[in-house]
């Protein structure tokens, strides 16, 4: 098995994503949990860009002992003293000196001829050389470069010391194929390249990052550059995790393995989307909020018999503690059934089947069913609840802010048959429940109403509290629908049922208590 190292470029390349500006401490915090991931190199910074991100390497080098510290330079004796005096307290330091080398970044922007670019980037490994063992080269824009310059070049940069060399496709603009060519060309070529490592730093332009430092490894390299989340300048870098448990999955295919914690994925994943304020999309493979969360029920079902039927990633392996079984729209009835173990509800066939109804019901007014939710359907479709009940068959309200509020109302009783009227009243919610005193025929008089959403966002669903005294019982109800007036109907008519049922209740104890005659 080979062993592939990897080079975290969170903190330098990561810190480069628009936006993201992180305190010292705050890389300081990253730097000490990408060590506990196991990464080999911290790229820490660009110690000539500032003063703050100076004192980060420092702090850095200073402080995380289990890696290799590394800075980025550019092929200048400035920027090279300034890696040098950052990493001065390193237990095992790197200078990562760089230039570009294909036409247009050498004409356009660094007004240099192919010549000048070669002897500035030998000079450079030079000079870096003098002051650390380890000395990163890297061919800027190296996949729109040319092939037998980037060979020249390589060769005269190991020749001045270099122990690594990098080839970045800068611009994500390589395909797998031509990126992994790319270093068998080189490897081919380059007469001294069995002095160094090779390295991959992929972009994600075209999408294609990880895929490309997969195919460089296949081509043989040995260090792949990457970030955490796979934030970075652009469109980002390689995702680091995204790497690594490719790698980790597919051993029997890519031969080669980290010496990563693979089970701290997750919280590096959060430390950093924290920290820099980018968010994971919830679809990002390895660390995304749904990437262990099933919703399907024929797929739901299969995880719950065997979740290798769906998962190829155990949820364990990153550091998470199980997978999710989103319960949603497209649930069926095992996950469900899985659902109400987990809540605690014992529910009898009759009750649960009612709940199957009343929950894919809800999926179709509702995006985002809770266990709230859940637990709240359960209660309504319980048997007690069930029985001899007054049921709202329709509701119309009428409400004007200048005219009386108006309801026409359909109750289905415990018979089956369906009675209707109408009614006025102050507001929306006294019009209901005039209207159903109507259809009773006998006075229930409101003692408390009580209103609040049973969960967050514009689809929450309404929980209506009522409490009622009926032909002389008092009794609670409860109503619960994505519509405030349906819930407060629904919930008068649960505490008219509650106090019936509780009057025959009394009415049974009564009449066994009396002596017959
Ligand atoms: C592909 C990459 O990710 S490369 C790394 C990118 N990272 C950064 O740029 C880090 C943040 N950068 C900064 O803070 C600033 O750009 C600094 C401090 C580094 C430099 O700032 P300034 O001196 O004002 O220069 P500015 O950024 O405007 O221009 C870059 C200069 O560096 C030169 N340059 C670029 N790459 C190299 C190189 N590898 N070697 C030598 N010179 C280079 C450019 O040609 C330009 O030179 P010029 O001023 O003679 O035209
Ligand atoms: C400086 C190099 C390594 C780089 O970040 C790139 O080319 O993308």
């Amino acid at each position: 098995m080979r062993k592939i190292e990897i080079f975290d470029t969170t903190l330098r390349d990561g810190e480069q994503s628009a936006g993201v500006n992180l305190h010292i401490h705050e890389k300081l915090e990253i730097a000490h949990q990408l060590a506990r991931y196991g990464v080999d190199v911290i790229e820490a910074g660009f110690p000539a860009s500032s003063r703050g991100d100076f004192e980060a390497v420092q702090l850095i080098a200073r402080q995380v002992k289990s890696c290799t510290i590394a800075g980025l330079a550019r092929s200048t004796e400035r920027d090279i003293d300034a890696v040098r005096d950052a990493l001065r307290e390193a237990a095992s330091p790197r200078i990562h000196v760089f230039i570009a080398t294909s036409p247009i970044h050498m004409k356009h922007k660094l007004n240099l001829t192919p010549e000048e670019t070669l002897e500035t980037a030998v000079a450079a490994v030079r000079y870096a050389k003098r002051f650390c063992a380890d000395v990163e080269w890297s061919a800027e824009d190296a996949t729109r470069s040319d092939w037998d310059f980037l060979v020249k070049l390589i060769t005269r940069v190991i020749d001045a010391g270099a122990t690594v060399i990098n080839l970045p496709d800068t611009v994500g603009y390589t395909t797998p194929e031509e990126y992994g060519n790319l270093f068998r060309y080189v490897r081919e070529h380059v007469p001294n390249i069995d002095r160094v490592k090779l390295s991959a730093h992929c972009h994600d332009d075209l999408g294609m990052a990880v895929i490309n430092t997969l195919s460089a490894i296949q081509a043989g390299v040995s260090q792949v550059e990457v970030t955490v989340n796979g934030i970075g300048e652009r469109a980002g870098n390689t995702s680091l995790e995204e790497v690594a448990v490719a790698l980790a999955i597919r051993k029997d295919y890519f031969q080669a393995e980290t010496g990563l914690h693979l089970e701290q994925t997750i919280r590096t994943s959060r430390l950093v989307s924290k920290l820099t304020g980018m968010a994971v999309p919830p679809n990002k493979a390895v660390v995304g909020a749904n990437a262990f969360a099933h919703e399907s029920g024929i797929h739901q079902d299969g995880v719950l018999k065997n979740p290798l039927t769906y998962e190829i990633i155990r949820p364990e392996m990153i550091g998470l503690t199980s997978n999710v079984m989103a319960i949603g729209k497209h649930s069926g009835r095992h996950a469900l059934r899985e659902k109400c173990k987990e809540l605690g509800l014992q529910l009898d066939e009759q009750e649960f089947n009612r709940l199957f109804r009343a929950f894919k019901d809800l999926t179709g007014k509702k995006k985002e069913i809770t266990d709230d939710d859940i637990l709240a359907l359960a209660l309504e479709s319980s048997s007690e609840a069930m029985a001899s009940r007054y049921e709202l068959e329709f509701l119309n309200v009428f409400y004007g802010q200048d005219s009386i509020s108006t309801t026409t109302l359909g109750i289905r009783r415990p018979d089956g048959t369906v009675v209707r009227e109408a009614a006025t009243g102050n507001g929306s919610v006294e019009a209901i429940y005039n209207t159903i005193e109507r259809i009773l025929g006998e006075p229930v008089q409101l003692i408390d109403y009580r209103i609040q959403s049973t969960t967050g966002g514009q689809d929450a669903l309404a929980e209506v509290y009522v409490k009622v005294q009926h032909r002389g019982v008092t009794s609670s109800g409860r109503g619960i629908d994505n519509d405030v007036l349906s819930a407060s109907a629904k919930a008068f008519l649960d505490a008219i049922n509650r106090a019936a049922l509780k009057e025959r209740v009394e009415d049974k104890v009564a009449a066994s208590a009396s002596p017959t005659a």
